[in-house]
């Protein structure tokens, strides 16, 4: 048996193959790719590959390359030195635009092009050379290959490329970018000129919806804290004056460039990418943009369109008659809890436990076995919650093999011997016979 989602992509295909726009006209090279290329892979974090049509025909970067060149900016500068060059608002503008911060003089976001060429320059590397070298390389760990530069894409970019090195020049005398700005155009066109597929662009937008780790390779290649900055400006400016429109319809973090290439990051879930060279007013893929708004909606991936996982945080939550022994509560409370335990889950399980009087005769038991991720507030939520317990007068016993609750806070609770004493003797073999409670 073959998985279906590929019969399913190649559908979504047929639905978005209707012409539109055209090539980017203002690169020679890139106006005359081939306008039929239609192409859509997909790669989950867990590294699992589906596509369709031309998924592994080159075309050039472009713009998408200034998402990853961000979070390398992030990575070497830190936020803050980041921040003091580049802007995080969505301009509203034309990706080519010079949209700078009247009072700052910072241009507004990383994904425009004076924004892009200043990050390029944050790039760790004693020489523009060395920059790119780092550029070139962390892309090509995030494709999971080695990149290489279109040259006929670069040198007619650079042909045609007068304004950006007039952004350039204008971002250097305000003090923004340091080095030669000529040099800064050439490095960041060669950026823009790396050849990529659309398997490649799916790999590496799963690399920033896996949290900066590489699904396939495995390789954590950028900070978990990065891919969020990263994903935000991506959510708000990533299709430049078409953000808005893009956010209500896909509501997916995504980046576009004039080769034809959109990409899709998915947090915790899938990295997405199209190709299509027929591009509409923005600059924007016309056919990729019908596809992602097509996936979106049968697929439902729109961010805001989510499940609430304190619905399921408690998978059981149940009262017990034990037998009386004296000295030992009366009653066990088994409080089960599954899935990822984020705010709402973990305020949902707290409550669960609050509701548990210091009169009920009761033990409890908090079994976290089929907790799959435990976000920090759940820690301090529960970790309270349970050292409330005890405070009250309860004895608490906590199933956790894997350590989801921190240890130093559990007190009596986390001591191996604090079930057998609320169990009575012969009840419980093991941990797992727990479940038949
Ligand atoms: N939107 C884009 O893909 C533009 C990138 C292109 N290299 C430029 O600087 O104009």
């Amino acid at each position: 048996m073959k998985s279906p989602l590929p019969e399913y992509l190649k559908h979504v295909l047929t639905q978005c193959k209707q012409d539109s726009g055209q090539t980017a006209q203002y690169i020679p090279e890139l106006a005359s790719a081939n306008p039929d290329h239609l192409g859509v892979a997909l790669c989950t974090i867990d590294g699992d590959m589906y596509a369709a049509g031309d998924t592994e025909v080159e075309f050039a970067i472009e713009s998408i390359s200034k998402a990853f060149v961000y979070a390398i900016a992030l990575e070497d500068r830190g936020f803050d030195g980041v921040a003091k060059k580049v802007g995080v608002e969505p301009s509203g503008d034309p990706f080519n635009q010079l949209s700078l911060d009247p009072k700052t003089g910072r241009p507004d976001n990383p994904l425009i092009n004076a924004g892009a060429i200043t990050t390029h320059t944050l790039v760790n590397g004693k020489t523009p050379q060395d920059r790119y070298d780092r550029v070139a390389d962390v892309l090509s760990r995030c494709a999971g290959r080695k990149l290489r530069v279109m040259e006929d894409v670069y040198s007619s970019e650079m042909k045609t490329a007068d304004r950006n090195r007039a952004l350039a020049y204008m971002l250097h005398m305000t003090g923004i970018i340091e080095g030669d700005p000529m040099a800064a155009v050439e490095y960041y066109t060669r950026q823009c000129s790396l050849a990529v597929t659309a398997k490649d662009l799916a790999v590496m937008t799963a690399t920033l919806a896996n949290r900066g780790r590489q699904p396939v390779t495995k390789e954590q290649i950028f900070s978990p804290d990065v891919m969020v900055r990263v994903q935000s400006v991506m959510l708000t400016c990533g299709m430049y004056d078409y953000a808005g429109d893009w956010v209500t319809a896909v509501g997916i973090p995504s980046k576009s460039g004039v080769g034809g290439g959109i990409i899709g990051s998915l947090p915790g879930q899938v990295g997405i990418a199209t190709f299509s060279p027929q591009l509409e007013e923005h600059g924007n893929s016309y056919r990729g943009i019908k596809i992602f708004e097509h996936m979106s909606d049968k697929m439902g991936l729109h961010l805001l369109k989510v499940v609430p996982p304190s619905q399921s945080a408690v998978r059981r939550d149940k009262t017990v008659k034990l037998p009386s022994r004296p000295g030992h509560p009366a009653n066990l409370r088994v409080v089960a809890v599954q899935g990822a335990v984020n705010f709402v889950a973990a305020e949902h399980v707290s409550r669960h436990l609050v509701s548990i009087q210091p009169k009920d005769d009761v033990g409890i038991v908090l079994d976290l076995r089929a907790v799959t991720m435990m976000y920090d507030v759940g820690k301090m939520l529960l970790a309270d919650t349970v050292e409330g317990l005890i405070a009250d007068g309860h004895k608490v016993a906590l199933i956790d093999p894997d350590g989801v609750l921190p240890k130093d806070k559990m007190g009596a609770a986390d001591r191996p011997g604090t079930l057998k004493e609320l169990l009575p003797q012969g009840a419980v073999a093991g941990e797992n016979q727990l479940g038949e409670f």
